[in-house]
This record gives C-alpha cells, structure tokens and sequence, in this order.
C-alpha cells in the first residue's frame, strides 16, 4: 500500500521525502516497529512518542507522521506533519483496513454504568435471532462465537480497525461495543460512524483522567455527534442533557428516549422487580429479564430501542431479553454447596454502581446484608469515601479490602473508604481480599446475603509489582469447599 492512500482523508504537510512510497504498516509503538512500517508519533500522558522516532527510524520506520518538528532523521525517510497524530492515526488506521466500519452496523453504548450489561444483552439477542454479531468490550472482544481476550474496554484506534476488518471478513453484520470516555477523549473512535449510540447514565467516575465533570461529560457528548441514531436515559439528569445539547447544536439526529417514569419513546410500566427476574410493559408489550434491579431494566430499554431500530420482531426481542446472562455482573455463586445464604459476585466499581447493587440485593435480602468490596489503585480517589459510606448506609455488615491496589499502598486505599464510614462498628478492614471473602462467608447465616463488589469478571489482581491470578468466583468455591468438608 503506498503511504499517499493512507493520507487520503487527511490535512497535512510533507516536512521531507515522498509520499509515494511503499508502506508495511501502521505503528505507534517504536518497540514494534518492523521495515518500511509509518511510525506516528503520540503525545502521551506518560511520555511523548516524538522522542522515539529516530529509534524508530534506526528499526525500520520509513515515514514518521508528527506534530512537532524532529531533528536529525535521514534525508530518505519521509516526515508527515498533521495536526493531531491521535486522529491522523484513527483515519489511517480506517484506510489500511478497507473502512470497515463502514460494512457493519455500527451499535456503540457509552454512559458510566451499564455498558458491559448493555452490550452483551443486546449481543445475546441478536444472536439468539439468527444474527452474525461482534463485540467489543470490557469482558472480551467477540467475533460471532469466538471469544479474544482484551486488556480494554475500548482498544486503540489501529486496533480498533483491524478487530472490525476481521469482523467483516467473518460475515459479522452487527458491531455492538462500550464506547469509554477515554476512547472518546482520546480518539480511539474517531472517524467512525455509529449508526445507533446508546446513553446509559452519568456518575462520578474517572475523574483523574478527565479532572472536571464537565470534560467528562463533553467526552461522552462526542459520541452523539457521531451517531445517526441516539437512544438516551432521560431519567439520567445527563441523559436530558445530552437531548437539549443535541437540540441546541441543530444536529438533525433521530433522538429516542427510554425512561421508567416519564413519557418517553420507550416507557417501561407496570414493572415488577422479583428477586430473580423482573417483568415490566413497554409499548403495551410485555418482557421480562432475568439479571434483577430497575437498573437492568433501563439496560433492556436500551436494548429494545436499538432492536426495533434494526426491526427484529417483538418476540425475538422478548425471547432474547429472557434468558440473558451477564458474567460477573449480579452473579448468583456457590450455590451448588450446602448454603443457607446467598453469595453475590458484581463489578461495581463506582458511587452509583455499589448503591445499585446494594440497595437491589437488600430489596430481597430477608436476613442482613454483608458487602465486601475496595477501590482499585491510581483511579479516581474521590469516589472511595463516598463507596464507603454508601456501603454501611446499606449494609448490616461491611468488611472494607483491597481490588487492584496497583502502584498504590492497599492500607491507604483503604483508609480513604474508612474516611467516609461514621459508623465504623460493623465494619472491618482486611488487606487480603481471599480473608474478606473468608470472614464474609464465616459470618454469614441463613436468609443474608453476601455481595462481594468491585472485580465481577476479572479474574487478576494488579498489585505493586505483579499481576496474580485472582477470580472472586473461584474464591468463593475453595472457601465453600473447605467448609463442605469439615
Ligand atoms: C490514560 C490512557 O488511557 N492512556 C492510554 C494512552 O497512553 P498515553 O497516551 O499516556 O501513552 P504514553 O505511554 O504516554 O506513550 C505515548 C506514545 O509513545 C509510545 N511509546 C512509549 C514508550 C516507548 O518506549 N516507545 C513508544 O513508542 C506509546 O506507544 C504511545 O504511542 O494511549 C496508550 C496507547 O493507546 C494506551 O495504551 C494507554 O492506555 C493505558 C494503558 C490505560 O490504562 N488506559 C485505561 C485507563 C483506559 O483506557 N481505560 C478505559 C476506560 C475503562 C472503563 O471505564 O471501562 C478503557 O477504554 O479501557
Ligand atoms: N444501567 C445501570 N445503571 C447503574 N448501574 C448499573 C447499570 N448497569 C449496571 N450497573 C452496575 O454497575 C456495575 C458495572 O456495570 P457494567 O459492567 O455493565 O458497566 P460498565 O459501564 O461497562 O463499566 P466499565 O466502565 O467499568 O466497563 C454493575 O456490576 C452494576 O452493579
Ligand atoms: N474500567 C474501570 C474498571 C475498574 C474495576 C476495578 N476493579 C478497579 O480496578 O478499579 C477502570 O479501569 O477504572
Ligand atoms: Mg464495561
């Protein structure tokens, strides 16, 4: 492929060379580059990638895409200015894989909860209609059946377009997939056309990234300008937002909205929260879902917008929609052992996230409630008091514990969740999250629940210097194995 094909949709200025020739790849990683591959340069958070183009050159690169000026290169490779290297690399990317994108219907859901459940509700539906469907995501990236392993929610842009290019070599129709607010700000979409954007809601959250709420908010606004379709809680006081905002900039969008207590598009009544299940109306339809809370309830209508949008019938929907299940998320365990109490496993890892899954598991809890759960290091440290206090507000029983520390020390983490707990008498603290789970359990008696939050899927723990196996699903199993056999 010749460089001038991948630059087609760009603005930019030949600084030296020609861009008339022959390239092997994209890349913005000089550790990987390999002969005649376009280096682009990235400024980062952690360095700057300009600094890496001579060696980049000294592997192999023969063209350098920059925004600043890089000195000493030789005369024979060619150097690319553009104004922003992210998008340049989102827009090249697109070129080198034919514009996949632009062969599957493009389904992405953003918001601060909700999108894993989201997405993968939707994917289970639309494959149980009979549809080819692509997922990317927290969990893992999906091509049909096929399951690859992901370290983000939202990968890089180049890899971005080469996952949707396998997609469509793969017969894939549909491409539903979390859009993150990092993926927003910093482009990995860029370029991309979504036909239908899904607006969950919006709570505090990765606020050491964005720093204010409102660059939260303006990240996740960025997919609605990309989308032909937006479908938006306006429940979600953001959601209402993101309406007027779309109204106020004359977008000419088709706006759907879904809500449980307003009129809206889609209005969910007459809605009944079991413990299990929960059955609600839409449209003078009935459905029903099997992972529980009034917050899967706004997940569905979510999904049933967007399955309307691509006309699958009703009873698809509703077939579909009652029998998904979501790993991690809600997740009944240990139930196979000799149990008088229940064991929850769920990913929330925010304010909004924890209260939900609190206040949902307490509504059909008849003993008490017992919450393990701590705050993942070098995230947002705002959020970890107010997790404590949500959590013995809703508890009976608190023991506070480590997630991922990361680079962090776990005591302190756990001492700015114990900052927000007033009463620290039903509250322990235990570094080691196989001893929380341990002493949850221990405590537990019949009719209590036990939610152990924050990690759901994950199945690592990212400590200071390594990442070790850690599943609190497995967890649960060997603790409930050693008591079976005493
Ligand atoms: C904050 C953030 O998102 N950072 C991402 C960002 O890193 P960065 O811009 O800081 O890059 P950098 O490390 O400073 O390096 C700058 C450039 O120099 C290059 N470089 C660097 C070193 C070197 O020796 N040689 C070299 O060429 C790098 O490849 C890069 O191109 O761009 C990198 C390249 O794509 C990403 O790997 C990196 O994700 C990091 C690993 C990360 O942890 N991101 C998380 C927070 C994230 O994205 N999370 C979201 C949201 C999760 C959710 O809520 O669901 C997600 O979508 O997963
Ligand atoms: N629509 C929702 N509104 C509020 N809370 C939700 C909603 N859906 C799920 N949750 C809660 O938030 C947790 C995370 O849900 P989910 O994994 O679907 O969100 P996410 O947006 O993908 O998160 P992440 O950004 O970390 O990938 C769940 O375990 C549940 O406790
Ligand atoms: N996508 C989120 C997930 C947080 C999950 C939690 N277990 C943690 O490590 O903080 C993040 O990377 O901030
Ligand atoms: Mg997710």
């Amino acid at each position: 492929m010749l460089l001038q094909d991948l630059l087609k949709d760009l603005k930019y200025e030949v600084v030296n060379g020609s861009v008339s020739t022959e390239i092997n790849k994209i890349c913005y990683d000089n550790r990987k580059i390999e002969k005649n591959d376009i280096f682009v340069c990235i400024k980062g958070f952690a360095t700057d990638g300009h600094k890496y183009a001579l060696s980049a050159v000294q592997s192999g690169a023969s063209a350098v895409i920059c925004e600043d000026d890089i000195d000493g290169i030789a005369n024979d490779v060619t150097i690319i200015k553009v104004e922003d290297t992210r998008k340049a690399l989102a827009v090249m990317g697109a070129q080198y894989y034919g514009n996949p994108s632009k062969k599957l219907r493009m389904i992405g859901v953003t918001g601060t909860n909700g999108k894993t459940t989201s997405t993968m509700i939707i994917r289970d539906v639309l494959t149980k209609a009979g549809h080819k469907v692509g997922l990317i995501g927290t969990i893992a990236n999906y091509i049909n059946d096929e399951k690859f392993k992901t370290e983000r929610t939202t990968p890089e842009s180049l890899e971005l377009q080469e996952l949707f290019a396998k997609m469509v070599d793969r017969g894939v129709e549909y491409c539903v997939m979390e859009v993150s607010s990092h993926a927003l700000a910093l482009d990995r979409v860029y370029g991309i056309d979504f036909d239908e954007a899904v607006f969950t809601n919006l709570t505090r959250d990765h606020l050491d990234m964005h720093k204010t709420f409102e660059a939260y908010y303006e990240a996740k606004f960025k997919l609605f300008r990309m989308a032909k379709n937006c479908i938006v809680n306006i429940d979600s006081e953001y959601g209402r937002r993101v309406v007027d905002d779309l109204k106020k900039e004359n977008l000419n969008k088709n706006i759907i909205t879904f809500s449980t207590k307003d009129e809206a598009d889609y209005k969910a009544e007459k809605i009944n929260l079991e413990a299990i299940e929960s059955e609600f109306v839409v449209n003078n339809k009935k459905y029903s879902i099997d992972i529980p809370g009034l917050y899967n309830v706004y997940n569905a209508l979510g999904c049933i917008a967007v399955c309307n949008l691509i006309n699958l019938p009703y009873e698809k929907i509703e077939a579909g929609l009652s029998e998904v299940s979501v790993p991690g998320r809600c997740q009944r365990v240990g139930k196979k052992h000799n149990i008088d109490f229940s064991i929850i496993v769920d990913y929330a890892h925010t304010p909004d996230g924890l209260e939900n899954i609190l206040s949902t598991v307490k509504q059909v809890t008849k003993g008490r409630l017992i919450t393990v759960f701590g705050c993942g290091g070098n995230r947002d440290t705002v959020k970890r008091p107010q997790m404590g206090k949500i959590a013995s507000d809703l508890s009976d029983f608190v023991v506070v514990t480590s997630d991922n520390p990361r680079k962090e020390e776990p005591s302190k983490i756990i001492e700015d969740i114990m900052a927000g707990i007033d009463n620290k008498e039903n509250c322990v603290t235990i570094e080691s999250r196989y001893d929380a789970i341990k002493k949850a359990i221990s405590i537990a008696e019949k009719g209590d629940s036990v939610v152990i939050a924050g990690k759901g899927h994950e199945n690592y723990q990212i400590l200071k210097d390594e990442t070790i196996h850690f599943d609190d699903k497995e967890v649960v199993e060997q603790i409930l194995l050693s008591r079976d056999e005493v």
